[in-house]
């Protein structure tokens, strides 16, 4: 049966990275079996624009009858001032809301050939390969009442709620420990229990669900600290799991240990394993059409939908392959070049992983 895949191109380089990784779509299509039909819809800023929403009832009907999600990225500038509903950023909260998609999986990988654009020292990430496992629809960016107000000295503030539920705790957590398990059965809370009930509460969760896992070793660390320990010896970690807001940064922060946040793809799982795919980054309006962005955390994100989303394993491995490949020919686009080191742009980036693809 024929897969249907919904691509939301979004805004800055959105559109610029999704179409190097529909091309790695179009050639799976053509030479390697891939049985897809792929549609677009708008998300973000440029639904706002055409249709007035920055997740049109339209958008959200396609989302939910599509079996995958590819997404470039929202926001921007030209929209910072609009009403808060209309923000993108909004429409990007609403479909993962709306959707259920409550697992976001974060890979940090270090591609080896990359070991020398990574900020650390070659000998401390070496062979990284954790994943943050970070909560997507609770926590602080849903938590009511939250807004701006007057208070009664006359001076405004913002405020927001940070809120988590035992069963939001509990079925992020069950992902998390089923993510361990599968590989090397090391997990780590982070949490500011030291600080917030919410945090008290998901430790205490965790711990409740371990006698669970028996093959999984779990440990807790203050967020502060993981941030430092990321930095500092990030290989002591398998699987790490947060919650939104610490889980956003954090990755983040992961990014850099990898060579460049324009390498790390993710995936936001539902309870059956539908999913929307999108690179951690945002969409970069620096380096907008520009044919500057690197598309591989998209092409590396559009392999996750195959395999998590659409049960393709094989040609999931075989668009990582050609990933690999290509940054072992010594193609870079500027955020992954050393000193020095010649560039190529995001299209010749996406051709070469196009024309990778048959080698590997
Ligand atoms: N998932 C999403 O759609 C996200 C959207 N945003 C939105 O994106 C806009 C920009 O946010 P920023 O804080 O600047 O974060 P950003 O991730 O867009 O950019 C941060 C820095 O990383 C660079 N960068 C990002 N992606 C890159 C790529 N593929 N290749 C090379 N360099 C890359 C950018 O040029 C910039 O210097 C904002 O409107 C923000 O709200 C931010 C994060 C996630
Ligand atoms: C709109 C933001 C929550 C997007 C973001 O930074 C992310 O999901 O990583
Ligand atoms: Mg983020």
């Amino acid at each position: 049966m024929s897969h249907r895949i919904l691509i939301l191109p979004g805004d800055g380089i959105g559109p610029e990275i999704v179409a190097e990784a529909e091309k790695v779509v179009t050639a799976l299509q053509a030479d390697f079996g891939l049985d897809a039909e792929v549609e677009h819809a708008r998300l973000g800023g440029q639904a706002v624009d055409a249709e007035g929403a920055p997740l049109p009832e339209s958008t959200l009907a396609r989302a939910r009858e599509a079996d995958a999600i590819l997404l470039g990225a929202v926001g921007g500038p030209k929209w910072e001032a609009i009403d808060r509903p209309l923000r993108p950023e909004r429409g990007l909260l609403a479909i993962r809301a709306e959707l259920g998609l409550f697992a976001n999986l974060r890979p940090a990988l270090l591609f080896p050939e990359l070991a020398g654009a990574s900020a650390l020292r070659p000998e401390v990430v070496a062979g990284l390969d954790m994943l943050i496992v970070r909560e997507l629809t609770g926590g602080i960016y849903f938590g009511e009442p939250r807004g701006l107000r007057i208070r009664e000295d006359g001076v405004r503030e913002g405020f927001n709620t940070l809120r988590y539920g035992e069963d939001e705790i509990e079925r992020i957590g069950r992902a998390a420990f089923t993510a361990a398990q599968r590989r090397n059965g090391r997990l780590c809370s982070v949490d500011k229990a030291n600080v917030l009930e919410s945090s008290e509460l998901w430790r205490e969760v965790m711990e409740r669900l371990a006698p669970e896992y028996p093959d999984v070793s779990l440990s807790h660390m203050y967020v502060d600290n993981a941030a430092m320990q990321l930095v500092r010896a990030p290989k002591q970690f398998d699987v790490i799991v947060t919650g939104n807001l610490f889980g956003d940064i954090l990755s983040d922060c992961a990014a850099m240990l990898t060579g460049s946040i324009g390498m790390l793809p993710s995936a936001s799982l539902d309870e059956t394993g539908k999913g929307l795919y999108e690179p951690v980054h945002g969409s970069a309006p620096d380096i907008a059409g520009r044919d500057a962005a690197n598309p591989l955390a998209t092409i590396l994100s559009l392999a996750m939908l195959l395999r998590y989303s659409l049960d393709e394993g094989a040609l999931a491995d075989r668009v990582e392959a050609a990933v690999g490949r290509v940054l072992g020919q010594g193609l870079r686009t500027p955020d992954i070049a050393g000193e020095g080191e010649p560039v190529v742009g995001t299209t010749a980036m996406g051709d070469a992983v196009v024309a990778a693809l048959g080698a590997v």
